[in-house]
């Protein structure tokens, strides 16, 4: 059994990024720059007012001056002429201040009959302009290459005058629930079967990370039906298998996928839940042979799946990110297997479901983290410093 660092370096040692697809803004938000966003303009293009009023010339709008006003320049039409002495020129929010006007009268400090305006309060100079480049410069990378781009970023890039950005396809997950048992959910159930859980929830989650989920059909537990739904896998970015995983008679991933050419790395890591992971390639597809176990299933997915599609989306290559928080209970010394423990989160304080059983799919819904505990840490009691892994963060 390897450590789950290693099992996390070795698999994303082996991936790389999608190639780069353009899409338009619309469908910008939660995709990853394949190339660095550079503004096209500047912004403001010009020294704009930041409020209604007027365009004045320093020296002239004191306390109590009367100047003339010659125009007015609404936001999108520019005044054409300059700002004389005595004179001032109407403005509103974002309207090119015209030249000579080195300030901004507010509306407020003014008083407007016919083109007589009356100082009320002296300017400052610069006072209320925005200038040129305030925001941005034409040639200004503004996004770089590899950032999952926020709603805010979409907003700049528009800003910016990009219709459309050059990003990472998504990563394309080919997801393969395998068992006689299993049934999908509403279908007639078989005598001893079970509805099937595992390809919806990773389904779920591959969408939560970013990447496409295409759900194969269950197919039984016999090596035949296996190989047939792994070959039509092999257009995915990674298949990830669910069930069949472990050492039972009827765990027959690995002896489906042999003679399909499937290159083994590694098989069982010292996790829990988790332990039966797969981890190895069919041709050029990377596979990820997750357990049955619905927990385990979705722990392995956390750990290492998320961590994967980072990879395969341009990301840097890393942990799940973790929290520290105080564990609501005493915490057991751990054996050799790191455990994830599933946990309620209130403020800081994360208590672990008393009952942990990989198979318990309400709890792990209930639980908002995973706390972590390494292999061999010692026992600890309730009020101790944990990290642990929040799941509504990742969509999980
Ligand atoms: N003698 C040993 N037995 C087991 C070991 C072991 O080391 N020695 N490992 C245990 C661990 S840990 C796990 S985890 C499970 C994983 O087994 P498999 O990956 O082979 O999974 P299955 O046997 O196919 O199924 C396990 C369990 O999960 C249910 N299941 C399967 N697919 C789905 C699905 N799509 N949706 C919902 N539930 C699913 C299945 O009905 C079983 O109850 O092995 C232990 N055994
Ligand atoms: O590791 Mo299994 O995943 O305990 O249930």
């Amino acid at each position: 059994m390897i450590a789950l660092e290693e099992a996390r370096a070795r698999i994303l040692d082996g991936l790389s990024p999608t190639p780069a697809e353009t899409v338009g803004l619309s469908e910008a938000w939660g995709r990853v720059t394949a190339r660095a966003v550079v503004a096209r303009v500047t912004q403001p293009p010009a020294d704009v007012s930041a409020m209604d009023g007027y365009a004045v010339r320093t020296a002239d709008a004191v306390a109590g001056a009367v100047l003339r006003q010659v125009g007015a320049a609404p936001a999108g039409h520019p005044f054409a002429g300059s700002v004389g002495p005595g004179e001032t020129v109407r403005l509103f929010t974002g309207s090119f201040v015209p030249e000579g006007a080195d300030a901004i009268l507010l509306q407020e400090d003014a008083q407007a009959e016919g083109a007589r305006i009356t100082v009320g309060e002296s300017v400052v100079v610069a006072r209320w302009i925005r200038r040129r480049g305030l925001d941005f410069a034409a040639g200004d990378t503004l996004i770089p290459a590899g950032r999952r781009l926020t709603a805010r970023d979409v907003g700049l890039a528009a800003a910016c005058n990009h219709p459309w950005l050059t990003v990472r396809r998504r990563p394309r997950i080919g997801i393969l629930a395998t068992g006689d048992e299993i049934a999908l959910p509403g279908e007639p159930i078989p005598a001893g079967g079970i509805v099937s859980s595992n390809a919806h929830a990773l389904a779920a989650l591959v969408r939560a990370g970013g990447g496409e989920p295409v759900v194969l059909p269950i197919a039984a537990d016999d090596r035949a039906a296996i190989a047939e739904a792994a070959r039509a896998a092999r257009a995915c970015d990674m298949l990830v298998t669910t069930g069949g995983a472990s050492v039972g008679d009827h765990d027959l991933v690995q002896a489906a996928l042999g003679p399909e050419g499937f290159a083994l790395d590694f098989w069982q890591i010292a996790m829990r839940p988790g332990k039966p992971l797969i981890w190895g390639r069919l041709g050029t597809t990377p596979v990820l042979g997750l357990p049955g176990n619905p927990v385990s299933a979705l722990v392995c997915a956390v750990q290492f799946l998320l961590p994967a599609m980072a990879v395969m989306s341009g990301l840097p290559a890393g942990a799940p990110p973790t929290v520290r928080v105080r564990a609501g209970a005493a915490l057991a010394e751990n054996d050799k297997r790191f455990d994830h423990l599933r946990a309620t989160l209130e403020d800081d304080v994360a208590t672990p479901f008393a009952q942990q059983d990989s198979s318990m799919l309400a709890n792990l819904a209930r639980a908002d983290a995973l706390i972590l505990r390494a292999p061999f840490a010692p026992a600890v009691p309730a009020g101790s410093i944990v990290e642990a892994i929040l799941l509504r963060a990742l969509g999980a």
